[in-house]
């Protein structure tokens, strides 16, 4: 099955089986959205069907949800699981300090509720999502419909005001409609190139009425797996959870050919 991956997809898969081995008996989990994501429902899907592992299982979305029915994984809703343990979900751009963009799937809202109410937020990643500085990425802001022009150019009037390097917020588009979010909301990208401060940035972003939240997750990411295209995937921890604390660990794990079917 999964020897005829991309190095990509193969990068994606095996971080995502290595984030899962941190999942254990009775836990709440929160399931994050996107393509490394479904791996990641995929490898827990086996756990539970295997190994009869016992989860509460949050998704981030109904994309999420669809694919977590498909591989026999029961969810829950977050007000029935009250709070996680811990999520697991990709990323767009993570840099060292483990600040993140997401929302290039238009789920960021979902997942940054769920990830707030977990204990630990692990990210999984192929190497490219690695940045020195967030921003080459189109930074996602969730908008609600009414008054969208208006927001629109409040938020490029702030970024003037911020002097940053790009200006100009696209409504996403899905074919010729603007694309609606699971909470019935549409996109703005920004297409900033670096971002100096994500913290006054985003606290910038979330004080214009219309903006619902904006793809930043600083300060909530706990640990990073890095899938790699040979095979191998290291974490890089800063909290001490995940691999007894240092920073970069198990960069030689091969884990895809311990994995190969
Ligand atoms: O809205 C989507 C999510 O934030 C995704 O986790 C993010 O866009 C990364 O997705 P992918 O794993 O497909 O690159």
């Amino acid at each position: 099955m999964t020897g005829e991956l991309s190095p990509i997809d193969r990068a994606k898969f095996v971080a995502a089986k290595k984030a899962v081995e941190f999942i254990e008996d009775g836990m709440r989990v929160g399931m994050g959205t996107g393509s490394t994501a479904a791996w990641m429902v995929k490898c827990l899907g086996e756990r539970v069907r295997d190994e009869g592992l016992k989860i509460t299982a949050v998704p981030t979305s109904s994309r999420t949800a669809k694919q977590a029915a498909e591989v026999g994984i029961k969810v829950s809703t977050l007000d029935e699981a009250k709070w996680l343990d811990l999520t697991i979900d990709g990323a767009d751009e993570f840099d060292a300090d483990l600040n993140l963009i997401k929302g290039g799937g238009g789920a960021h809202l979902q997942e940054k509720i769920v990830a707030a109410a977990s204990d630990q937020m692990l990210v999984i990643a192929d190497a490219s999502k690695s940045v020195e500085q967030l921003g080459a990425f189109p930074l996602p802001v969730e908008v609600i419909p009414f008054g969208g022009q208006a927001s629109r150019r409040l938020i490029e009037e702030m970024l003037e005001d911020m002097d940053v390097d790009g200006r100009i917020a696209s409504l996403r588009m899905n074919g010729d409609v603007p694309f609606v979010t699971d909470e019935g909301n549409h996109i703005l990208d920004l297409n900033l190139r670096r971002i100096g401060n994500p913290v006054a940035l985003s606290a910038r972003l979330n004080q214009i009425p219309g903006v619902v939240e904006n793809g930043l997750f600083i300060d909530i990411c706990d640990a990073v797996v890095i899938g790699h295209g040979d095979g191998r995937c290291e974490v890089l921890d800063l909290s001490g959870n995940f691999n007894g604390g240092s920073q970069a660990d198990g960069a030689g794990d091969n884990l895809f050919s311990e994995l190969e079917d």
